[in-house]
């Protein structure tokens, strides 16, 4: 088999490629050690309430809640702290598949703690607040794992920015998504407008950032944001399993399988062609010949 530069120079350097993409992910890992973090950690320490609820399901699709219901599930600083230990938690789940995000009592997320906002205000805590969440959301993104956003009720600011850290995001036909910065005089911070805009790109970003305008779902799905609307009512019971449902259709089949999938799609959104084509060569290394590949080549496979 003829092989084409990239995969010859894998050939050469097999991990190189990976080597690239992970370094790449790296940037984001968040760095323990750093004194800055380390600062700001202990600030948001002085803010709790709520919790980051995760429950790794016999399904291999976990359930991450956002809980403060008091507090419409705002994030207060010890919810941040978190929800960083939850993604770490997740990132070492090997044989995870899905997540879902959802919000306690039937509504989603309505950002960032106000209390808490108006004691960190100054710009130093206010960007270390900020590049914490960024880095937070980033890995929850690239996560292994294929993720959706159950939108219920409200998600407002860092809560709609939330929405955008999932692969997909399901709503409620009552839910409401607002990006509310520009009423706060600010822009999202938490990775919410580099990702809106690839979501749903320029203009709609445009139109969702500067008229802080209320995403319904029929709106939602007009622009791409929404990928599918429950039949199930807010805070009904069958809201959670007719995600589930929705998920499951892309979740079923090999753990390994579906996580590579993730692996290369991030891979080709975030790297150079090169990069990516590197990478792609290296991730279909890990798969190929492996027991989902074998078992799909002992059966005379006719595909529905
Ligand atoms: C990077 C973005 C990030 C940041 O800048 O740090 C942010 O996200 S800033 C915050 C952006 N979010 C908001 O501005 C939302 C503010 N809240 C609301 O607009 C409304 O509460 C609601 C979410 C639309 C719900 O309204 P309603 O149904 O009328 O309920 P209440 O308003 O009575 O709320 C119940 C209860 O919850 C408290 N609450 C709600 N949101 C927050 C919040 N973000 N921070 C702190 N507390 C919040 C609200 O104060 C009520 O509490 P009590 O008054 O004690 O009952």
């Amino acid at each position: 088999m003829a092989l084409c530069g990239a995969g010859r120079l894998l050939l050469q350097h097999p991990r190189n490629a990976l080597r690239t993409f992970f370094k790449h992910n790296r940037t984001f890992c968040c760095s323990n050690n750093d004194p800055q973090e380390e600062q700001i950690r202990e600030k948001f320490k002085l803010f709790p309430g709520g919790c980051i609820d995760l429950h790794k399901q016999e399904s291999k699709i976990a359930l991450m809640t956002i809980n403060n219901p008091t507090r419409m599930n705002a994030f207060s600083g010890s919810m941040m702290l978190e929800l960083e230990e939850r993604v770490r938690e997740l990132e070492t789940w090997t044989e995870g598949r899905g997540l879902i995000v959802k919000g306690a009592a039937g509504t989603f997320c309505s950002g960032s703690d106000l209390n808490a906002v108006r004691a960190i205000s100054n710009p130093q805590d206010g960007m270390k607040m900020c590049m914490f969440m960024q880095r937070i959301q980033t890995r929850m993104l690239r996560l292994p794992l294929i993720s959706v956003a159950l939108i219920e009720g409200k998600a407002l600011g860092g809560g709609a920015e939330l929405t955008t850290a999932c692969d997909f995001r399901v709503m409620t036909a009552d839910a409401v998504i607002q990006f509310v910065h520009k009423n706060m005089g600010l822009v999202p911070g938490w990775g919410g407008s580099a990702r809106l805009v690839r979501i749903v790109g320029r203009q709609h970003a445009l139109k969702l950032l500067a008229g802080a305008k209320k995403v319904d779902p029929d709106f939602g799905r007009q622009i791409g944001l929404i990928d599918e609307v429950l039949s199930s009512p807010q805070g009904g019971g069958n809201v959670l399993v007719e995600a589930e449902q929705w998920l499951s259709q892309l979740t079923k089949g090999s753990a390994p399988v579906i996580r590579a999938i993730k692996n290369v799609v991030i891979s080709g959104s975030e790297l150079s062609l090169e990069q990516a084509l590197r990478t792609e060569i290296d991730i279909f290394g890990t798969v190929w010949g492996g027991p989902a590949h074998c078992e799909a080549l002992a059966q005379r496979t006719k595909h529905k």
